[in-house]
């Protein structure tokens, strides 16, 4: 990817809010076309009464086996041998984590006509029937001891053309050739990725241990990601906040822990420098979000925090606003080069790309100071990202395994660590990422929880996340609760269809094509089907471009960029998507399948409806398969005050486990603060009066 493409991936400031129009009709059936239809469920739904019938399913889309002959050279590639009619992949992540642990893998099937294969890789036949999308992308050759100490390099792939994404398919079809690039190579895992465990759930995969960025194992990754723009007017690029921006004033705060200092109401009371208030009005902040009216005050009095909000209502502003003020206040002095970098901040999110999307919001509102922030994530060439470190480093932002490598190296010092920021930190500290979240806290040099700010950022907490966030934190954090804990942004319009697996692929067409150009991230449960969806649609001519763990980041990036700039407006992906990515315009998400815990789905919805803007959410729901999310999704559904299906309360109540709270893997909707003994709690709405005066957003009419 070239300068080029960063530039069309960049969305010029000032673009008109995004409304959609929200047709009644748009994804009906037709036949009785009660679809999608946006009124709140009545109070006694919400009582748990009953509940309008759900009919998409009964009148509506096609059942039956899918597709037909359609598209039979390339279905029948994937269904050979797979007597349900849609390939079979039950132990094919299983397959990709051995492979992982070897460091390279290549997909079956795809065959990449210009990259060399590295020693050590794996190649996995069997469903031939595609070339690669493309070849690589060289960036120059070595020239620094950093680059030299890469070792072998993946020279395959230099310069490579475009070539067709299906040209084993056998139709030859240019547009596919032109559109789909959802047909990744092999090459490195994505390694904060999800793996199916032996227990067959879902568990994300940290670069560390697969070895990504690192020395031992397989071939060294070359990519170097192109640098961001420097020009004023892409770095403050933004979009407008939507209709109900000014609603989630009405949402209830729940604050705990002892001496809470008051709210905010204004950006002017959190007497930020003046450079840092031009940065605010340039990125277009005229007013607080609630998140931010709590989280500010508490960072600036130097308090720990885990603080929970919807998706979308402005975290990384939360903790990077008081951040930097905090250290413009100190008097940070500028970085310089130093081969040992001390940062005041490091910031760890679960991916690469929200890494770096955190990375350019620091950007920004450090724009004009002495404050460097620098990215460094996996996938790409470790030398690039010790050169980045070694011009100075103030904020350094970062991905788990890119960063135990780099300090393992000892271009990183913790000794000046002041401010360490979790993102997704339930995901940061679950069994994936929480062993080396451990191993950073105890690095040598990391200042104790005593000694530095530790805060934590989700829109969703579990329980025993929240239980083992207390070796992190100092043991009078403040807990900040924006609305229910763990719950669905209620601007997001959700629809549960029951839909079997052998028709969700004539569904998601039908779907697609009533939604025509915009933007729709469709979500499934694999990598192998992240690919095989993206192909499958770009054959029917829906232009898809697709990110997941198995393409290289090269690909990766390229395919948010035409996501990004509508050059591709369906977006298919695992759940490495599912969590912080802010792209505008994202109007659908379409649940192809359901992910195995809750929580995930509420990430995943909240791709779109992000910052007051509406969306809408439609999740295939097969009763074979997700009979165990009924439950949980009832409670976030009538949460969020949307329609809950009768089928669908009917499942969850044969599937009724007492004690449900809310998860299949613990409690997403734990009761606020799980800390048992805290006094000082207290209530208040987002324009920081008390509960007592604040209407009930439950009673609020008007919030939908
Ligand atoms: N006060 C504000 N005024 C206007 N826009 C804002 C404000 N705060 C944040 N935003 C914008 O809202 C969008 C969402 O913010 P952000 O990505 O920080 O959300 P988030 O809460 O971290 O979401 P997620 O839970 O999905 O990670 C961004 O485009 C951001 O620039």
């Amino acid at each position: 990817m070239g300068d080029e493409d960063w530039e069309a991936e960049i969305i010029k400031p000032h673009m008109s809010s995004y409304v959609p129009v929200f047709e009644k009709d748009r994804y009906s059936s037709g036949a009785n076309g009660d679809t999608f239809n946006r009124t709140p469920a009545s109070s006694s739904e919400m009582d748990g009464g009953p509940s309008r019938r759900d009919h998409f399913m009964r009148s509506g889309f096609a059942s039956g086996r899918s597709l037909g002959n359609r598209d039979a050279d390339f279905s029948n590639k994937f269904e050979e041998g797979d007597t349900s009619g849609f390939w079979r992949e039950s132990n094919n992540d299983c397959e990709d984590n051995q492979t992982r642990n070897r460091g390279f893998s290549r997909r079956g099937g795809y065959q990449d006509g210009n990259d060399s294969e590295a020693p050590g890789a794996s190649r996995r036949g069997g469903r031939g029937s595609f070339r690669g999308c493309r070849g690589g992308f060289g960036l120059g050759s070595p020239n620094s001891k950093y680059e030299q100490d890469e070792g072998t390099q993946r020279t395959g792939g230099l310069f490579g053309s475009r070539r067709p994404a299906l040209s084993g398919a056998g139709n030859g079809d240019t547009y596919q050739s032109r559109s789909c690039s959802g047909s990744g190579r092999g090459g490195y895992k994505g390694l904060n990725e999800e793996v199916i465990t032996d227990s067959g759930k879902n568990t994300w995969k940290s670069e560390a241990e697969g070895g990504e960025g690192g020395d031992v194992q397989g071939p060294k990754v070359t990519y170097i990601p192109p640098p961001p723009p420097e020009d004023e007017d892409s770095i403050f690029a933004h979009y407008q906040t939507g209709i109900n921006f000014d609603k989630y004033d009405n949402i209830l705060v729940e604050v705990s822990g002892h001496d809470a200092p008051p709210a905010i109401l204004t950006f002017e009371e959190a007497n930020l420098c003046q450079t840092l208030n031009n940065n605010i009005a340039k990125a277009g902040y005229t007013k607080l979000t609630p998140v931010q009216k709590y989280s500010i005050p508490i960072i600036l009095a130097g308090r720990d925090l885990m603080a929970c909000a919807q998706t979308g209502s402005g975290k990384t502003a939360a903790f990077l606003l008081p951040i930097l003020a905090h250290m413009m206040r100190d008097g940070i002095t500028a970085s310089r080069f130093k081969e040992l970098q001390e940062p005041e901040c490091i910031i760890v999110a679960p991916t690469r790309e929200l890494i770096n999307q955190i990375y350019l919001e620091a950007r920004k509102f450090s724009f004009g100071t002495c404050v460097r922030a620098v990215v460094i994530y996996g996938g790409t060439q470790l030398g690039h990202s010790i050169r980045q470190i070694v011009q100075g480093c103030n904020i350094l932002c970062a991905t788990p395994g890119r960063l135990m490598d780099i300090i393992s190296k000892e271009k990183i010092g913790l000794r000046q660590v002041k401010y360490l920021v979790l993102d997704e930190a339930d995901r940061m500290l679950d069994m994936g990422f929480g062993p080396e979240m451990k191993k950073l806290i105890s690095c040598p040099g990391m200042p104790s929880k005593e000694q530095r700010q530790t805060l934590m950022f989700s829109a969703t907490f579990p329980e025993e996340i929240q239980k083992l966030a207390g070796e992190f934190l100092k043991s009078k954090y403040l807990f900040v609760a924006v609305g229910q804990v763990g719950g669905a942004c209620r601007d997001v319009q959700q629809t549960i269809l029951q839909v079997g697996q052998y028709s969700k692929r004539e569904k998601l067409v039908e779907i697609l094509r009533n939604i025509g150009d915009e933007r729709t991230m469709v979500f499934v449960e694999t990598k192998k089907k992240a690919d095989f969806i993206a192909t499958f649609l770009c054959q029917e001519k829906i232009s898809t471009t697709s990110i997941h763990g198995d393409r290289e980041q090269r690909e990766r990036e390229q395919a948010l960029g035409d996501f990004r700039c509508g050059k591709c407006p369906v977006l298919v992906a695992t759940s490495v998507a599912a969590r912080g990515l802010d792209i505008e315009n994202v109007q659908h998400v379409i649940n192809f399948d359901l992910p195995s815990a809750i929580d995930e789905y509420v990430h995943r919805i909240g791709r779109t409806g992000r910052c007051g803007n509406t969306g809408r959410a439609v999740s295939f729901f097969d009763p074979e398969s997700d009979s165990h999310l009924a439950q949980p999704l009832v409670k976030v559904l009538s949460d969020a005050q949307q329609d809950v299906p009768a089928w669908l309360e009917e499942i969850a109540f044969s599937t009724y486990v007492p004690g449900f709270s809310g998860s299949t893997r613990g409690s997403v909707f734990a009761s606020v603060d799980t800390r048992k003994n805290y006094q000082g709690k207290s209530t208040l709405n987002a324009a920081g009066f008390s509960s007592s005066q604040a209407p009930n957003p439950v009673d609020d009419e008007s919030w939908d």
